[in-house]
């Protein structure tokens, strides 16, 4: 026994200086290297040699071989995909085939158990539930009605005092806030306060959040062996997990306990059925009787609707800084609503001398081109990077590629969005018009893209259960925050580096200067 932990200690030992001094030297280079298949490593050298920049290795390494690439990482076999064919073989037509697997659940250890790492019954059941609760009228508008509150209590009047003190604040942080309340409100009923109009607290449930997305990415490149060794004994990624793990356990009791303090005055609020918020639809549920399960869960919520919006909107923004014509396009389309809204100064909100239009959810939804910007956000910078999936037996790709029981299947969605023979000579331009056609009037339509190339929300069975909601909340803040503003980004495109995360994040935030635009409707530029 203490033979095998002093084996396993100095095999991972020189494993992670090869791994180190490979990742050092890459630091000094940016253009993608060509992978050997070494002797016991595998890919792995290139792979940490090529961190920096990794899904721009990836989408190399696609393009280059076509669309399939098998790849080994020390015993484990990688197939590495970006073909719109396979991929809906994987994700739809033989998706029993294609599970998350055994090791899924130790990857996102604090997520075991919940719709996000199990497959089967017990997901089957879990989704079921979840597409109940998310489409009750009760929760939709409570959903709204959190994401509206958000806006006018915190983000605009921050945006206001950023404006009026010209002060550069990083956007990548205030989103993150926003997210993180908007979406904990309709969970919990409980506003957790971290984007306010007048501090900002310190957001360690925001970092312990980011640093599971983080470790579960080393994970999933290091050898199995490797990092449960680091947990054992607590060092390097593993050491951070378990303080990240107990700030996340904390913060759910808090608000549990937060929320049973205040359960008097939600009375009024309950539907026909007594349910209040997300969390109610749990409290009396036998399968939930076991707490571990149902923190997990609560956490599993909180990362589904955080994680996603927080990291996609400052994407967006970083986009259309870029892009301003786009910019002019959807203040144009706003104009008709602006108009409308200051004639009768229903849903504006007066800030010091300043008229503050607030777009609400309903009236988001005739923004077309708004909507389009977004899903071209999505297409180009996909929160989700990379789709995981094991291979439960043997199977024959539409490809022709063989797959093995236990292989794991990559889906690169972001190198999807950058393949000319999917999206077009112009696929790496952000160009919100390929989502629209023309509709029988002559406006704009969304067009039909078939879920096997936009993976954004997933595709097949497995599909994200809060799209609309999302679209609803991403349109909502983002129409109010560019009708209202005009902002200046303070950083280059390098700047602007990738986290080595399972979300597509900004390294080192997106600092803007924000001022308050002359909102007279003529003027739309
Ligand atoms: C920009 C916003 C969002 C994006 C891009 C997105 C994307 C995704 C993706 C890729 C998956 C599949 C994950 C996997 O199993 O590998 C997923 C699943 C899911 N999403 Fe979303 N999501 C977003 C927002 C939301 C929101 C706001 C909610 C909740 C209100 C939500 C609820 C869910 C749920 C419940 C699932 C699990 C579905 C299942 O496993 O059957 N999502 N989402």
């Amino acid at each position: 026994m203490a033979l095998s932990f002093l084996q396993e200690l100095l095999t991972s030992t020189l494993v992670l200086s090869v791994l180190i001094s490979l990742y050092i030297r890459s630091k000094r280079s940016n253009s993608p290297q060509l992978p050997i298949d070494w002797p016991i490593f595998g890919m792995l050298p290139a792979i940490v040699f090529n961190l920096g920049n990794f899904h721009e290795f990836l989408t190399f390494l696609l393009s280059t071989s076509r669309h399939n690439y098998k790849a080994r990482i020390a015993s484990i076999r990688f197939f590495l995909t970006s073909d719109p064919v396979n991929v809906r073989h994987i994700l739809t037509s033989n998706h029993a085939n294609y599970l998350k697997g055994a090791e899924f659940p130790e990857i996102f250890d604090v997520m075991r158990g919940t719709f996000f790492t199990t497959d089967g019954e017990s997901w089957r059941q879990q989704r079921a539930k979840i597409q109940s609760i998310l489409s009750s009228p009760q929760i939709l508008s409570l959903t709204a009605k959190c994401c509206l509150h958000k806006i006018e209590q915190g983000l605009v009047p921050f945006l206001i005092r950023m404006a009026r003190t010209s002060t550069p604040f990083d956007m990548n942080d205030v989103i993150s806030r926003f997210a993180f309340d908007m979406t904990a409100m309709p969970i919990f009923s409980v506003d957790p306060g971290q984007l306010s109009s007048s501090h900002m607290p310190s957001v360690d449930v925001s970092i312990a959040m980011d640093t599971v997305m983080e470790v579960a990415f080393y994970r999933q490149i290091v050898p199995a062996s490797c990092w449960k060794l680091m947990r054992r004994i607590k060092v390097g990624p593993e050491c951070k997990i378990v303080r990240a793990h107990m700030v996340l356990r904390g913060f759910i009791a808090e608000m549990v306990e937060r929320r049973s303090k205040m359960e008097g005055q939600q009375k009024q609020e309950a539907d026909d059925d007594g349910h209040v918020d997300i969390l109610s639809h749990y409290l009396n549920d036998p399968y939930y009787k076991d707490q571990d399960l149902l923190r997990a869960k609560l956490i599993t919520y909180m990362v589904a609707g955080r994680d996603t919006i927080s990291t996609t909107l400052p994407w967006v923004l970083y986009n259309l800084a870029r892009n301003p014509h786009v910019l002019s396009v959807i203040r144009n389309e706003m104009t008709p609503i602006a108009s409308s809204k200051t004639s009768y100064s229903t849903t504006t909100c007066s800030q010091a001398g300043t008229i503050i239009i607030i777009f609400n959810p309903d009236e988001t939804k005739a923004l077309v081109y708004l909507h389009a910007a977004l899903l071209e956000t999505l297409r180009l910078y996909p929160p989700i990077p990379l789709e995981r999936k094991t291979v439960a037996s043997s199977d024959v790709l539409p490809s022709g590629h063989e797959v093995h029981e236990g292989e794991i299947i990559v889906i690169s969605l972001y190198a999807m969005a950058r393949m000319k023979d999917i999206w077009g000579e112009d696929c790496l331009e952000f160009r919100p018009e390929r989502w629209l056609s023309e509709s029988e009037d002559g406006g704009g339509k969304l067009r039909y893209v078939p879920s096997n190339t936009f993976l954004a929300f997933n595709s097949g069975p497995r599909m994200c259960l809060g799209k609309d909601i999302a679209i609803m909340e991403m349109k909502t803040v983002m129409a109010t925050i560019l009708w209202n503003f005009d902002f200046e980004m303070l950083q280059g495109p390098p700047a602007v580096e990738q986290k080595l995360s399972v979300l597509l994040q900004m390294k080192n935030g997106l600092m803007v200067k924000v001022k308050e635009r002359d909102v007279s409707i003529n003027n739309t530029d």
